[in-house]
């Protein structure tokens, strides 16, 4: 199948109301699709499932899956040379909006400055007005604009539209080995990777790497960790550390993904106080939004390994289990003719509420250009 005929497929399945999800994970150079061949709606259970999982912010709501079982899966190469031309967006502030997102923040520094919170992910949407929305035209422009992002398009129609370009894995299983991100601190690009970082990202990225290392003591051994390196998404940077390690024996993916989601990256810090702070302050509903999506528990093949032979002296292809979760961040849902992006920022008790305002209005400018 061609680049062509996937998206006339894609187009096929919107038009017949069917879900199905498409994709292209960081760097690289293939679109994949899953083509669910009804309509129902199914959820996971217990994350021994195999397909495309869709879950949201809340653990407590159900994860919806596009199960492998019961959809086709295609996978194209990603070649095209055409020209897209992308409208001019201009930095627009909503004052309303903003009143109210500064004074979340200091709701939030207050709370961190007297109960045990020490950092709060604190998050609004914006809706903006679509004179015309085609989804491939979108997609297209969100795959050409984020290469190091992974890029989707998701939609089933109990559930709606969603389109996004996100900088984070949630983690990586491959058979024992699992590996995953943290991700947090925000700048705009300045033209180079040389960033002078303040105190306060600093500490809002460790958060995260503190909280990923010790509550994977229980699920994994032997976890390494990287360098704190700087690293691009769109016109922004933020400060990422790569966790890696050998995962214990007969531990379910369903109490790794409990034990890890949601990061302080997109909730904060005690995770419980954080996430009540939240549902009760932010006064909207995330939904999908610093959830997760992707893969799971794909079949892959490995390729044969030289030393282990089969009777006929051939090498074994070995096939494993992968699951690949991504943070669903910098996203939106697509309602008749209107788009709701979804923003968000770390605060820790330094955070300069006016300056957390600015950073969600440059967030929000990575998927306005698609738009
Ligand atoms: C919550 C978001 O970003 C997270 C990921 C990277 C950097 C973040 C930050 O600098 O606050 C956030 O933790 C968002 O983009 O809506």
């Amino acid at each position: 199948m061609n680049l062509g005929k996937f998206f006339q497929k894609v187009e096929n399945h919107f038009g017949n109301q069917l879900p199905f999800v498409m994709y292209r994970k960081p760097k690289q150079t293939k679109v994949f699709g899953r083509f669910q061949n009804t309509s129902d709606l199914h959820c996971t259970s217990d994350f021994s499932e195999s397909g495309f999982v869709f879950s949201p912010f809340n653990a407590q709501e159900q994860t919806v899956l596009i199960p492998s079982s019961c959809s086709d899966f295609e996978e194209v190469d990603l070649e095209f040379n055409e020209h897209i031309a992308f409208d001019e967006h201009h930095m627009y502030e909503n004052q309303f909006e903003r009143k109210q997102h500064i004074h979340l923040v200091n709701q939030g520094i207050k709370a961190i400055k007297s109960t045990s919170l020490k950092k709060v992910v604190l998050s609004r949407k914006e809706t903006k007005h679509l004179d015309e929305f085609n989804l491939i035209t979108t997609f297209k422009k969100l795959l050409k604009t984020y290469n190091a992002a992974f890029v989707y398009c998701w939609f089933h129609p109990k559930v709606g539209l969603w389109l996004g370009a996100t900088p984070e894995t949630l983690l990586k299983i491959e058979g024992k080995n699992f590996s995953m991100m943290a991700l947090a601190g925000t700048q705009e690009y300045q033209g180079t990777l040389e960033v002078e970082w303040q105190n306060k990202e600093k500490k809002e990225q460790q958060y995260v790497t503190d909280y990923i290392v010790d509550n994977l003591k229980s699920v994994t051994d032997s976890i390494k960790l990287s360098d704190v390196e700087t690293v691009k998404a769109g016109h922004l940077v933020h400060l990422k550390t790569m966790v890696s390690a050998r995962l214990k024996d007969n531990i379910p993916l369903q109490s790794i993904i409990n034990t890890i989601h949601p990061t302080p990256a997109v909730c904060g810090v005690p995770k419980e106080v954080a996430k009540t702070f939240i549902l009760q302050n932010e006064h909207y509903k995330r939904e999908f939004y610093t959830g997760f999506l992707g893969e799971l528990n794909a079949h892959i093949i490995l390729a044969p390994k030289g030393r282990v032979r089969n009777i006929e002296n051939r090498a074994y292809a070995m096939t494993k289990k992968s699951t690949q979760l991504y943070v669903n961040l910098r996203c939106m849902q697509i309602q008749e003719n209107q788009a709701t992006i979804y923003v968000g920022g770390g605060i820790t008790e330094n955070s300069n509420a006016e300056k957390e305002w600015q950073e969600t209005v440059a967030k929000s400018l990575v998927i306005k250009k698609a738009l």
